[in-house]
């Protein structure tokens, strides 16, 4: 169904256009921000462009990275569309929702769970992956700007990292490549993945591995990964075991599995200070994947 827009912001030459769609897997109304270019919004000499999806992390919407992660900077030089979902549904008023900061509202961790009574609608992963990204590229007013036989990217932070790494790898293919700031890399072994995982698929271990980048790297079979991992080391997230991305190198590694790269930054932190420090250099990495650079 269609989307209604609720507010068009110029931004880096391009535009920000603040959106609302019914979802029929939340089964709520779901909020995204989508990035057009310059390039795509030409009168003149308009271009079909590709697209890098952006997952935000733990109580974010779609505002936060595209306020002040800076991502469209670089975007709108290469003529790139960014794509912003929102975290959780919003709107179904479960019990105990919002009652933490890292579970429930904002906290969906793109899976679909399957314990009650989260099954309702917290299904995030199959809303980015079956349903958003087709309602966007056959959107009648905004899928004639974007090219999907360009492609697709995807990149993230912290939870975000998380749901753009196992995304990538749970879809061969779908993906030209991905990124992430902060990325919770090991789910099954840090309290936030934990508590994510055993509030939305159950006691069973085993279950939540299928959702753990760290687990998903050893049977990967597509060859060069193509994923560009940077981890601030004054990150106190980081520092209390949240993220673990030696864990993923170390996995990568031992399964011989090549093209990553984790990069450790002194002094940066989780902010957005060290998001839109490093923002172009993920811009840049996808647009190579999609033949822009
Ligand atoms: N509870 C803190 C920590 C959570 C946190 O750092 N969230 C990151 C993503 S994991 C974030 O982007 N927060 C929103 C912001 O800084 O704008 C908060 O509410 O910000």
């Amino acid at each position: 169904m269609a989307f209604t827009t609720k507010s068009t912001i110029a931004s880096f030459g391009g535009k920000l256009f603040k959106l609302s769609h019914p979802s029929t897997t939340t089964t709520t109304p779901m909020a995204v921000n989508l990035y057009l270019p310059p390039q795509a919004l030409s009168p003149t000499n308009p271009q079909r462009v590709p697209l890098l999806v952006y997952l935000s992390g733990l109580t974010c919407s779609p505002e936060n990275c595209s306020e002040k992660g800076f991502l469209q900077a670089r975007a709108s030089q290469l003529g790139l569309a960014i794509l912003y979902p929102d975290t959780s549904p919003r709107g179904l008023d479960l019990p105990g929702e919002a009652s933490s900061w890292d579970f429930g509202l904002a906290a969906g961790f793109y899976v679909d769970a399957t314990t009650e009574p989260w099954s309702k609608g917290y299904k995030m992963e199959s809303y980015i992956v079956k349903e958003l990204l087709d309602t966007v590229f056959g959107d009648a007013e905004y899928g004639k700007y974007l090219d999907r036989e360009k492609g697709v990217a995807i990149t993230g932070h912290s939870m975000g990292g998380h749901g753009a790494l196992t995304l990538y790898l749970k879809y061969p293919g779908l993906f030209k490549s991905v990124s992430a700031f902060a990325p919770i890399s090991n789910p099954v072994n840090c309290p936030w993945g934990q508590k994510a995982f055993k509030g939305y698929l159950g006691e069973d271990q085993e279950e939540w591995k299928k959702h753990d980048a760290t687990e998903l790297v050893r049977g990967w079979k597509g060859g060069d990964l193509k994923a560009l991992v940077d981890v601030g080391l004054a990150d106190g997230f980081y520092k209390q075991g949240q993220l673990l991305p030696e864990n993923l190198e170390k996995a990568a590694k031992e399964a011989g599995v090549e093209g990553l790269t984790v990069r450790y930054h002194e002094d940066y932190d989780h902010s957005y200070y060290f998001i839109s420090t490093f923002s172009a250099d993920h811009v840049d990495h996808a647009a190579k994947h999609l033949g822009l650079l």
